[in-house]
């Protein structure tokens, strides 16, 4: 995450493609040519890999990348607990920092702070499952700023960031942010150089794998998220003395400070695959059902994160963006349902199909494994009452988004406890009643109905 005094160019470039093999150099020649560690670079750059899998992971799984810095990032003072500690960061649920919880739960929108707060103070963990020092598991954090941060720069040891930050209260902001904040191919750290204004988002952090693009089995060759939509960011790199620098890197949870002298965002060059990347939601082309009945929401999965099961995700990164509803006779809104996946939804932009009221743009909520959920009252009557006849509908202001696990989260505290948790949340369905209109005696109704009796 970038300081405030970079000077971002105003055009950033990006080489396209999801998972390609990159190369790119910010000064001509600054890649060595057919090595990567040749004993003197060219520019008298160092080389340095990073390995975002292990080394022997097999070919198509594999990911590293070559780095060729002007100080190599190993220059830096020693690792400490970083001051003041952060307490709401979680890496690895048990018992002493989370807990077991199958309610139906959902938050309004975090106020945003009034006192200065930056991207790593504003980050809190809403709820995950498993352990990043066991390279198996999620986490789901949430975040609210206002401030950049300063002369320093954030490095997550733990796991990917997918940071959905489109609840940016404002909009041209929100595309700042963006480009800044994961894309800008400074370094492999993310970076977070906040404009100055409010900002909010979601982060979902994965431990020990990667995302993939879903296969796309029967939809055929295309379809979904592009993977020329995937953007990478170019090299770029600053080369000023920068005194009292500080890495700023999460570590099991934890964060811990380094400083050194110059700043990280030095690559000059570098070629591989281990890259950050953005994507436009915007850009995804939905597919549906054209006749009747309601698709699973798996059908609109961006990226998914796999775990060693066949189609079961780690973490499937789904969106429900504005389309066309044309089903015939068909309940349109998401189904009522219970599923043994946990899914954690948000909303970017606009309302969501399944709430008329209640779930709003920065809010969040989750419907952990199994537990029931489906249309708020209002939505189902509403949809009845447009009848078999209805035409077709389209679905305008609209971005919502779910995080899907196979894996049960368990939540943190303050999330429970945050006063933005809706406590009438089961109240949204409380009003559905029985349409149920087949006429029993009564003495049928009391000892149970059965055709065969
Ligand atoms: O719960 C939700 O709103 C998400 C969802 C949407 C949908 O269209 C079908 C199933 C599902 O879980
Ligand atoms: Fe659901």
């Amino acid at each position: 995450m970038g300081s405030k005094n970079i000077d971002f160019p105003a055009n950033l470039e990006y080489q396209s493609g999801f998972g390609n093999h990159f190369s790119s150099e910010a000064i001509a020649g600054a890649l060595p040519e057919s090595q990567n560690s040749p004993l003197v670079c060219p520019y008298g750059l160092y080389a340095e890999q990073i390995s975002g899998t292990a080394f022997t992971a097999p070919r198509k799984l594999n990911q590293r990348s070559w780095l060729y810095r002007v100080k190599p990032s190993v220059t830096h003072d020693p690792f400490k607990p970083r001051v003041p500690s952060h307490e709401k960061l979680v890496s690895e649920f048990n018992q002493s920092n989370s807990s077991a919880n199958p309610t139906q739960l959902r938050w309004k929108p975090v106020e945003i702070p009034d006192t200065p707060t930056d991207f790593i103070d504003g980050l809190y963990t809403v709820c995950g499952a498993g352990s990043s020092y066991l390279r198996h598991g999620f986490a789901i954090h949430m975040y609210t700023a206002n401030k950049s941060m300063d002369n320093c720069a954030f490095c997550n040891a733990d796991g990917d960031f997918l940071i959905d930050c489109g609840s940016q209260l404002n909009v041209e902001d929100c595309k700042c942010l963006l480009v800044r904040l994961l894309f800008y191919l400074k370094d492999f750290v993310s970076v977070v150089d906040l404009p100055d204004g409010p900002s909010r988002g979601y982060v979902a952090e994965i431990f020990g794998t990667h995302f993939q693009l879903p296969d796309l089995g029967p939809i055929g060759a295309n379809g979904l998220a592009a993977s020329r939509d995937f953007l990478v960011p170019t090299a770029w790199f600053e080369d000023s003395p920068r005194p009292g620098y500080t890495i700023v890197q999460k570590f099991g949870g934890e964060l811990f400070t380094a400083k050194q002298d110059f700043s990280p965002f030095n690559v000059v060059a570098w070629h591989g695959n281990y890259a950050p990347f953005k994507y436009e939601l915007s850009k995804f082309c939905p597919y549906n059902t054209v006749l009747f009945d309601h698709s699973d929401p798996s059908i609109n999965t961006v990226l998914t994160a796999p775990t060693d099961k066949p189609g079961v995700a780690l973490l499937d990164f789904v969106v429900f963006p504005p389309r066309w509803l044309v089903a015939e006779h068909t309940f349109r809104p998401p189904y009522y349902h219970r599923n043994c996946m946990s899914e954690f939804m948000g909303l970017i932009h606009g309302g969501y199909e399944a709430k008329a009221d209640g779930f709003l743009p920065g809010g969040a909520s989750l419907h952990s494994c199994m537990t029931p959920h489906g249309p708020d009252t209002k939505t189902y009557e509403a949809t009845i009452a447009l009848g078999n006849e209805a035409g077709p509908q389209r679905i305008a202001d609209t971005m919502a988004f779910m995080f899907e696990s196979c894996l049960i989260p368990r939540i943190c505290p303050w999330a429970l406890e945050s006063p933005s948790i809706d406590p009438d949340y089961y109240q949204c369905w409380i009003g559905l009643k029985s349409h149920f209109t087949c006429e029993l005696t009564n003495r049928e109704l009391q000892n149970g109905y059965n055709q065969a009796n």
